[in-house]
């Protein structure tokens, strides 16, 4: 088979550029675009030479059909409203998307399952392949100790660019301990504390999050028992681990019906029985 076309969005991005090197060092993938948006100073430059390879003969477009014609997949780590428009291109032009972007609200998640009818579509807060074992590990913890005994608190750190909270993957960990325990995590998440809160409810899935420095992404799901607390954490050093994650899922979804998948499927992790 052909190398896989990918075009990159959010070309100029911490991510898009990070996805850039990530794809010229893959086998089975090339380059086929490189989208930034519409006024962007970098539309027109060479995207490799963006990310530091030197010329590769791809300019940045702020125009995303053409370059989405000539592709087989697009990797998505933009924002919410860039990434639902690109989700109604990608289905036009039936191509793999690959979606990275968090704070997406319940809206976008609509539009997305609706473009997912005639794309295929992999959206995950978390593209690594650590931190997807640590949803499976906290889904069983999370059913082995109950909320008689455990009290489960997640806390993320990430670098002071980041404009969502909490975070996607602190999100994707929660829902991984609200299905070990059988309930819903809207229902059951504490979102913020502040002033006077009263004792802590009970069942609640709670949530912090830290903003500072250049911090990558560090997550902890704390189950607290008395006399006793486990922590379930990971830290990423390297943002190349959720671009080759995103690459794997292009890979696995070229040729696959369209559908919404999760990372989970696409690393084979199963879900606690
Ligand atoms: N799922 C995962 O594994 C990971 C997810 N993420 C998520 O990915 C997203 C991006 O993160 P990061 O790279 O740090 O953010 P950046 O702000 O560095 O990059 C986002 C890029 O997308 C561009 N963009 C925004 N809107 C459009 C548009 N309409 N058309 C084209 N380009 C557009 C931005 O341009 P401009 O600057 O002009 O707005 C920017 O260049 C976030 O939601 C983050 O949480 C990040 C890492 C891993
Ligand atoms: O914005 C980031 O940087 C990251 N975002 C994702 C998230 O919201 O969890 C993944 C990773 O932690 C980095």
């Amino acid at each position: 088979m052909n190398d896989m076309g990918l075009v990159v969005v959010g070309a100029a991005g911490r991510m898009g550029q990070t996805l850039i090197r990530t794809i010229h060092a893959m086998p089975g993938v090339r380059l086929a675009g490189a989208v930034e948006r519409a006024g962007s100073a970098h539309v027109g430059h060479d995207a490799g030479e963006l990310a530091g390879l030197g010329k590769l003969g791809v300019a940045i477009t702020d125009d995303p059909l053409p370059a989405f014609a000539k592709a087989d997949g697009v990797l998505d780590f933009t924002a919410p409203a860039a990434t639902t428009e690109f989700a109604g291109y990608a289905a036009q032009a039936r191509i793999v998307h690959v979606i990275g972007t968090t704070g997406c609200s319940a809206g976008d998640e609509a539009k997305i399952a609706a473009a997912a009818r005639h794309a295929t579509i992999v959206k995950s807060g978390n593209m690594s392949l650590g931190v997807n074992l640590l949803a499976v590990l906290v889904e069983q913890a999370a059913q082995a100790l109950g909320p008689e005994d455990f009290d489960i608190e997640i806390l993320e750190m990430h670098h002071r660019h980041k404009v969502d909270a909490p975070s996607g993957t602190a999100l994707l960990l929660g829902e991984a301990a609200a299905t070990g325990r059988g309930i819903s995590l809207g229902e059951h998440s504490a979102r913020a504390r502040d002033g006077h809160t009263g004792v802590r409810e009970d069942g609640a899935i709670g949530f912090a999050s830290l903003r500072g420095g250049s911090v990558v992404g560090d997550h902890s799901v704390i189950l607290a028992g008395t006399g006793e607390r486990i922590t379930l954490s990971h830290q990423a050093e390297d943002r190349a681990i959720f671009a080759r994650g995103a690459v794997k899922a292009a890979l696995w979804a070229r040729g696959r019906k369209p559908g919404l998948y999760s990372m989970r499927d696409v690393l084979g992790l199963s879900r606690a029985g």
